[in-house]
This record gives C-alpha cells, sequence and structure tokens, in this order.
C-alpha cells in the first residue's frame, strides 16, 4: 500500500540486509566444507570439481559483498491482487528468496521488473503505484512516489523517480561512468530489453544516454541469455583506451565481468594502435575497395617466375619451369583456403610435379629410377636450397603484419596493384616499413589475415586444442551438474568457464580477445557513426550471427569515413539479399547530460551548420548561461570561482593544446593533465576528437572556429565539446555562425 512509508522501507530494506548476510554466510560456511574436504586426494576429476565449486562460492560471496550499496532501489505495486503481500514487487541489483524460497527482491532483469521501468500513469502495465527507495550505506533515507491513478494524471514532465533521477544527473563528474539502473527511464528500458537477435541501431543526440543503454543492454543480455553468451562471449567496442577506461566499472558494478573491452585500435591481436591517420589517409585506407586490395596484394604474392629457374639439386640442375608454378598455384587455389594454409597443396604439387621431372632427367642419364623412388627424389628436393627459395618466391607465406607493411613501403608494388588510382592517391599510403600501425590500419590487417590464414602451424594447433578442451569442459561440467545435483545453481557453460579458470586456462573472455577467428555472441559498437566501411567489415567477422547494438549520433560523426546515415553506414553489415536488409531503429530523445541553456545553444549551432541533429529535449537546467572570457586562464578562473568541486575539460583545437596546457599548467600548478590518459585529475586538456563520449562537470571550448576551420568535419567536432558540460561551458572565442544568424547564448 502506499500509504506504507519511510520506516516500513527501512524495515523491510533490513531484513533484506539480514537475508544477504546470512547467504552470504552459508556461502561462507560451504566454501569452508569444500576446502576442508581438501587436500590432494581423489581422483583429479573430483579434485577439479572441489575446485570449482570452491571458487563458484567465492564468486557468490564476492558478489553478495557487491551490491551492499543500493541493494534494493525501487518497489512497483501490482493492482490485480488484493493488496496482499505478493503484489508489491522489490526491485534490487540482483534477485534473493527467504528460507522458504519465496522471492523477496526481484533481479532488476527479470521481465516481472521491466514495470517498475516502463510503467506510467497512462500506461500502467498493470502497476497501481512505483516507488524509489533512496539510500545511503544500509539506510533508506528517502522514497518518492508515483501514483498510476487515471484522477492523478496530471501533467508532469514523464519521467520516472524524478528525484532520484535528477539528484543522480547533478551528482558532480568523477571521470568514471557510473550505473544508471535505479533511474532506468522507460524509453531506454524497452532498448536494454530489446531482443539479442538481429541488429538494433540507438540513435539520439549528445547526451540522450546510448552509452549507458548500450552497457545496461550487455548486462540484460548476459542475464538473460547467460547461457548462449557465457560461452561465446560479448564484445563491447569503443572509439579510444580513455573511453574504455571511463566505462570500465560500469558493468562490474552490475555483476558482469565476462565481457571483452576493445577500441577500434586493438581489434586485431597482438596489434595496439592508437594514432590515426591524417583524414586524406583514413578515407583511403577506410573504403570498402580496400578489401580488394588487400585480396589483390595476397593473390600477387602467388606468381609463377618469367624465366625457368635453375636449381641445383644433388648436384644436378633441375629447371623450374614456370608452367610448373603454374599448376601447383591453381590447385592450391582451387582448395579455396587461405594462401598460407593453400601453400601446402602448392608446395605438395610442385614438388610432386618436379620429382617426376627429375626422374625423367636422371633416366635420360641412364640412371635406374623407379616410381618407389620418386618418394626420395621429393625428399631430396624439399630439401635443397635452392628450391626452397624458388618456392618461396612464388609462394611465400606471410604475415598480415608483412603483407600490410610491404604493401605502403613498395610503391612499385602498390601501383602494380593500383592501375586506377592517382599518383597522388598512392603518396598518400606511401610510408617507412618501420612504421607504427594506425587505428585505421586494423581493420587491413585483419582482412590480410583472411585472406592469408594461419602463419604459424603451431599457432593453429594451440586454438584447435582449445576449442577441444572448451567442449571437453562443457561436458565435463555436465557431468559435475549431475554428480553434485546442483542442477539450476549453475548452467554448463558457466560452470565449464570455471573449470578453465581454476586449471588456469584462459577464460571465455581472455581467448575471445586472442583470437581474431573467435565469434561472438553478440557485439555492441559505441560511437558507432565513426566507423568506417573497412571497420564494420571486421566486426562482422567478429559475429558473422549479426547479433549487433549499435549506438551512435550520425550529427556527432567527425572521422572522415563516417557515413551520412545508418543505412550507409550498415551497408556491409547487410546481406546482399535484400531480405538481409533488416535493421530496427531506436531513437532516444531526452538529453541527460546537458542542461538546456547549453543543449540549446549547442543544437542551434549545429542545425545552422547544417549537421543532422536528432532534436532532444534536456531534463533540467542550471543556473549558469554559456559564458564567454578573454584567455583560457580566465576562463578557468573564472569558472572555479563558482565551484571547484567535480571536474573541468579544457577541449582546444589540437594544434593549441600544448601551449594551453602550459599556460594552465603555470596557472593552476598540480591540478591539470594533458590528454584523456586520466580522467581523474581536476582538470583536463583534450582535443575535441579525445572527448568524444565524456563528460565533465565543466567544459572551457578554446578557439572554437580553429575547430570548425582546421578539423575535418569540424562543425560536428564543435558540437561534440560543447555537448561534454553538465554543469558549465565557457567559449574562449566566438562561436562560430553562418552569415546573418547570431548565436542564442548568453
Ligand atoms: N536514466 C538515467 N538515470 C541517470 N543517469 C542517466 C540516465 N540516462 C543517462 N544518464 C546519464 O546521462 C549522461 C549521458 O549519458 P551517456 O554518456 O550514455 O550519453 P550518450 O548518449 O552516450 O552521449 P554522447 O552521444 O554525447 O556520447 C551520463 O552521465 C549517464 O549516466
Amino acid at each position: 500500500m502506499i500509504e506504507d512509508g519511510l520506516e516500513h522501507e527501512r524495515d523491510y530494506v533490513a531484513g533484506l540486509y539480514a537475508r544477504l548476510d546470512e547467504l552470504r554466510e552459508d556461502a561462507e560456511r560451504q566454501l569452508v566444507a569444500i576446502r576442508a574436504q581438501g587436500g590432494s586426494g581423489g581422483t583429479h576429476q573430483s579434485r577439479t570439481e572441489r575446485d570449482t565449486f570452491a571458487r563458484l562460492y567465492e564468486d557468490r560471496i564476492a558478489q553478495l559483498r557487491d551490491v551492499n550499496e543500493r541493494l534494493a532501489f525501487g518497489r512497483i505495486q501490482f493492482a490485480d491482487d488484493d493488496d496482499d503481500d505478493d503484489s508489491t514487487k522489490y526491485i534490487g541489483r540482483i534477485g534473493l528468496r527467504d528460507e522458504d524460497q519465496k522471492p523477496i527482491l526481484l533481479d532488476w532483469r527479470v521481465p516481472q521488473a521491466s514495470a517498475f521501468y516502463q510503467a506510467t500513469a497512462a500506461t500502467p502495465l498493470g502497476a497501481r503505484a512505483r516507488r524509489h527507495l533512496i539510500s545511503q550505506g544500509r539506510t533508506v533515507v528517502r522514497i518518492e512516489d508515483e501514483v498510476f491513478d487515471s484522477e492523478l494524471l496530471a501533467e508532469g514532465n514523464g519521467h520516472q523517480g524524478e528525484g532520484a533521477l535528477l539528484a543522480a544527473l547533478s551528482a558532480e563528474r568523477t571521470g568514471r561512468m557510473t550505473d544508471i539502473v535505479a533511474t532506468i527511464q522507460a524509453e531506454q528500458d524497452r532498448i536494454i530489453r530489446s531482443e539479442m537477435n538481429g541488429i538494433l541501431v540507438v540513435q539520439g543526440g549528445p547526451g540522450t544516454g546510448k552509452t549507458a543503454v548500450a552497457l545496461h543492454r550487455a548486462a540484460y543480455l548476459l542475464y538473460s541469455h547467460r547461457k548462449r553468451l557465457r560461452g561465446s562471449g560479448v564484445l563491447i567496442v569503443g572509439p579510444s583506451a580513455s573511453f574504455l577506461n571511463y566505462i570500465e566499472s560500469v558493468l562490474p558494478s552490475l555483476g558482469e565481468t565476462g565481457v571483452v573491452l576493445a577500441s577500434v585500435g586493438r581489434l586485431f591481436p597482438d596489434v595496439t594502435a592508437t594514432e590515426h591517420d591524417v583524414p586524406a589517409v583514413a578515407a583511403i585506407k577506410g573504403r570498402s575497395g580496400m578489401a580488394d586490395l588487400v585480396s589483390k596484394a595476397v593473390r600477387s604474392r602467388q606468381r609463377a617466375p618469367q624465366h625457368p629457374v635453375p636449381m641445383i639439386v644433388n648436384g644436378d640442375t633441375v629447371m623450374l619451369d614456370p608452367a610448373t608454378v603454374e599448376r601447383a598455384i591453381a590447385k592450391a587455389r582451387d582448395t579455396r583456403k587461405p594462401h598460407n594454409e593453400a601453400r601446402v597443396t602448392f608446395v605438395k604439387s610442385a614438388l610432386s610435379e618436379l620429382a617426376r621431372q627429375y626422374a625423367e632427367q636422371l633416366r635420360a642419364q641412364g640412371n635406374a629410377i623407379d616410381d618407389s623412388d620418386l618418394a626420395m627424389l621429393r625428399e631430396d628436393l624439399r630439401t635443397a636450397d635452392d628450391v626452397r627459395i624458388a618456392l618461396n618466391t612464388a609462394w611465400l607465406p606471410l604475415t598480415p603484419q608483412k603483407l600490410v607493411q610491404d604493401l605502403f613501403a613498395r610503391p612499385q608494388w602498390l601501383a602494380e596493384l593500383t592501375p586506377n588510382w592517382s599518383d597522388d592517391q598512392r603518396a598518400l599510403l606511401h610510408r617507412e616499413r618501420s612504421a607504427p600501425f594506425t587505428v585505421e590500419d586494423v581493420p587491413l590487417l585483419d582482412e590480410a589475415a583472411e585472406y592469408l590464414g594461419e602463419y604459424d602451424a603451431v599457432d593453429a594447433a594451440r586454438k584447435r586444442e582449445e576449442k577441444a578442451q572448451h567442449k571437453r569442459d562443457i561436458e565435463n561440467a555436465e557431468a559435475a551438474i549431475e554428480n553434485m545435483q546442483v542442477g539450476g545453481m549453475v548452467d554448463a557453460a558457466s560452470l565449464a568457464a570455471n573449470f578453465a579458470e581454476t586449471a588456469g586456462r584462459s577464460t571465455t573472455s581472455e581467448r575471445a580477445a586472442g583470437d581474431r577467428s573467435w565469434t561472438y555472441g553478440h557485439v555492441v559498437v559505441d560511437e558507432a557513426q565513426e566507423l568506417s566501411p573497412m571497420q564494420w567489415r571486421l566486426l562482422l567477422r567478429r559475429c558473422p550471427m549479426r547479433s549487433f547494438t549499435i549506438v551512435g549520433d550520425i550529427a556527432q560523426a567527425s572521422a572522415a569515413t563516417a557515413a551520412p546515415s545508418w543505412r550507409q553506414a550498415l551497408r556491409p553489415l547487410l546481406g546482399r539479399n535484400p531480405a538481409d536488409d533488416r535493421w530496427r531503429l531506436e531513437e532516444l530523445t531526452v538529453n541527460y547530460r546537458t542542461p538546456s541553456q547549453i543543449a540549446e545553444a549547442a543544437e542551434q549551432f549545429a542545425i545552422s551548420h547544417g549537421l543532422p541533429v536528432t532534436p532532444s529535449r534536456s531534463v533540467r537546467s542550471t543556473p549558469w548561461p554559456v559564458a564567454s572570457a578573454p584567455d583560457v586562464v580566465s576562463a578557468v578562473r573564472q569558472d572555479r570561482a563558482i565551484s571547484t568541486v567535480g571536474t573541468l575539460a579544457v577541449i582546444a583545437p589540437p594544434s593549441m593544446l600544448t601551449d594551453v596546457y602550459s599556460a594552465l599548467r603555470d596557472a593552476f600548478e598540480g591540478e591539470v593533465v594533458y590528454g584523456s590518459e586520466s580522467l581523474l585529475e581536476p582538470i583536463v586538456v583534450i582535443s575535441p576528437q579525445d572527448a568524444k563520449g565524456l563528460e565533465f562537470d565543466s567544459v572551457v571550448v578554446v578557439d572554437p572556429t580553429g575547430i570548425v576551420e582546421g578539423l575535418p568535419r569540424g562543425s560536428a567536432a564543435l558540437y561534440v565539446a560543447m555537448t561534454r558540460a553538465t554543469q558549465r561551458l565557457t567559449l574562449v572565442g566566438d562561436l562560430p555562425m553562418p552569415a546573418g544568424m547570431q548565436p542564442a547564448l548568453f
């Protein structure tokens, strides 16, 4: 009943904590008991089972400890029952049952909990009222009620848990994103719970919660499809390492750790690319035509000599005829295997033919050679240096790294492969072999790996063995569940993951991150508007089932290769068959980050520059109009005179960053950091590109005109910079507006 007050909730929540403690103590006792069976006795199988269950209890204890804060944050009352206890459900970070196995707290992800997030007065979904519980430590300090009564269909702006939401949004920022599980809004919840299959695109303006929704969706899917995803994993792709640092604690706070977080520069194992190419180069490397170029490059490494090649074998000269090589190449290509794997066929076929030819030659010299000698001759040929060199020249085993390095370092070769390109285009790609790989090279490496296949037979065998081991782990896990009679407590895939960890083997996520042929159960892509066709091709290979959550904002796109619409961006993901052209688009329209006065100024600027803005409505405003200042040091002083609490970002054109940093370092010693490596310092100096996806209490934008004119898609870059603030924005310099338009700022 809604008249139940604060006292009632305090008691109820205290009861939940008591149960939580009890369950934890139980698990601790079980752990002690399992360890007591310890020693090295029993069969290997029973020891592994024991260790695995000990681990399960340890994980359970850790999980129960982790939810100490905000264990329960909501309550929903359904109208259909006769006011008995069952009509009231409490919602929390995990589910709890009492001793009689009656649910006393629902995990936020179970279907019944969705009414807590989605019910409104207009569509109450069978609910009568919703209550938010706001706690400090273990104590409920405030409650907030909403009644879904048609007579109370008052105005209000439709946000649920307004007080709790506003408190969360106004809290100072720490440089780390936090979870929003207690205040997820209805439009967000629908997206979070949307079905897993297929391609879901979430478009929304800055601050509309796209990142938050994407991460909560990952947690939701891992919970609801644990069986499928635990073995295959979920990949979350973000624009940069600093962005991933910013979001990395959200999923663990929701109890999920089995995901792979990767920036686009780290999607190829063993390569860490952080630098971007200049826009003109990035534009070429991102085009889907690069896939053909890489494929042609690989094929061009399979070539017959122009003239017969003399080779010394056992003191005899054997001629390698171009036609022999051509036939061996054709046979190898017929296998349709990648280059390095097809090479086995090439070598075998060339050696067989050469052995026959050599036998003929020896016979002609009067030697008695019969078919049983052929194997020996083949071996003589195989070990002869000249033969090895000649066959390698015709079909060299290659790593993706070497192929890509050579392609850019050998202008002559690139020219042969690109007869229709201009010299200028080719010149853009030229670089030294030793130059580090860029973010834009990563999809090229991956494409090359696709055509080349495994370079290292040992590596390939290791991967095969890991896959077989994984299968055995699952079978063992199924047997263990049966033996220990714990069906329902844990699924086989989770237990298998624990087996692997207990035995010191890598976990699903570690194996997935290190294996480019791994296919994930689901892929989440953030800031997806920036991706090039080549990057999309790579991501499709990571999830051929095409189960994707793609979030971004076309208006914020600043990469040279970014597409002007989602339909165009997704082309590489969609099949050729029009029936495959299926993807769902959802829009988010409420800005949770930027106060209205800043959002309006930014939107007005963006629209006047022709950006395809998705209009959004800010949840709140702050008392500070967009300010201006004559220089960066006074801008920061001015802002800090208002408040020094929280984080402040100074966003400047890349060419000015070092000067801006030195000026600020002199004025605010010990408080300023350069770049987005550490977002935890009070003042951070960064470029608009690095600010993507991040947020700060205050933002100072230096030289807006310089950003617009000096960067490719500069107006999008300035739009991003202006929309990073949760409280205050100061501009150092004028906002460039088209002729005849005035900025509506102050
Ligand atoms: N329902 C919510 N409850 C509390 N905070 C929320 C909610 N939704 C979003 N937020 C907060 O709003 C801010 C903006 O969210 P987020 O970074 O996910 O937006 P975005 O759409 O990804 O923005 P951008 O496109 O600018 O990167 C974050 O601080 C996030 O925690």
